[in-house]
């Protein structure tokens, strides 16, 4: 038997003023990794943002499962400059499920988010997404910012967490997106 379907986007045209990006057509089902590949300014996070319904949909129809719960991790997410909280503290906000954090991770969630570095804080992030109470998890570019190493680590800790959540997942890293998805999409404008 199929997986429950989660989403299907069906010559989709989005955008804000003007459409930017498709017509675009896809579903999702449950269990699925999705990568969106395609040039900068294709639409990536335009079509992310119209699933999430910050984006205008101008034509065709985005239909996702009733009550769905959605994570969206943004591209160049907005840090305040004073951020006393720590990323067990984010963490705990987003309703995270409590789960041992490998050491890495788990020394980068003891520190203050405004000392962390970009790439440690793409780290946290993508760490309190992937335990959030959630159907669908969006990743918009969370290789961002990150070198070889971290990138393996981003990598792991998303394989790791899977355990049968659905991703959609925008990068231009194609060695991430072999790494993670299971299902590769071509975005234009
Ligand atoms: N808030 C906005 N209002 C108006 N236009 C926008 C807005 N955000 C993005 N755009 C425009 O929409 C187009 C698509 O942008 P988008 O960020 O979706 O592309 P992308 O494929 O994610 O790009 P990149 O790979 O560079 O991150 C671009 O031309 C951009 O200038």
């Amino acid at each position: 038997m199929k997986a429950e379907r989660l989403l299907q986007c069906d010559q989709v045209v989005a955008g804000y003023g003007r459409p930017v990006v498709g017509p675009v057509s896809f579903d999702l089902h449950r269990g699925e990794v999705l990568g969106l590949l395609g040039s900068n300014g294709s639409g990536k996070s335009t079509l992310l943002k119209a699933i999430t319904g910050v984006a205008r949909v101008f034509s065709g129809q985005i239909d996702k499962l009733p009550d769905i719960r959605l994570a969206h991790h943004r591209q160049q997410p907005v840090r305040p400059r004073e951020f006393p909280l720590t990323g067990r503290d984010l963490v705990r906000l987003t309703g995270a499920s409590k789960r041992k954090a490998p050491e890495d991770v788990a020394r980068l969630l003891k520190g203050r988010m405004d000392r962390l570095s970009g790439g440690q804080f793409q780290i946290v992030q993508v760490w309190a997404c992937m335990g959030s109470p959630s159907d669908l998890i969006l990743l918009d570019e969370p290789t961002n910012n990150l070198d070889p190493a971290t990138m393996d680590t981003l990598v792991r800790l998303i394989r790791e967490e899977l355990n049968g959540r659905t991703l959609l997942v925008v990068s231009h890293e194609a060695s991430f997106i072999e790494a993670v998805c299971s299902r590769v999409l071509s975005v234009s404008s």
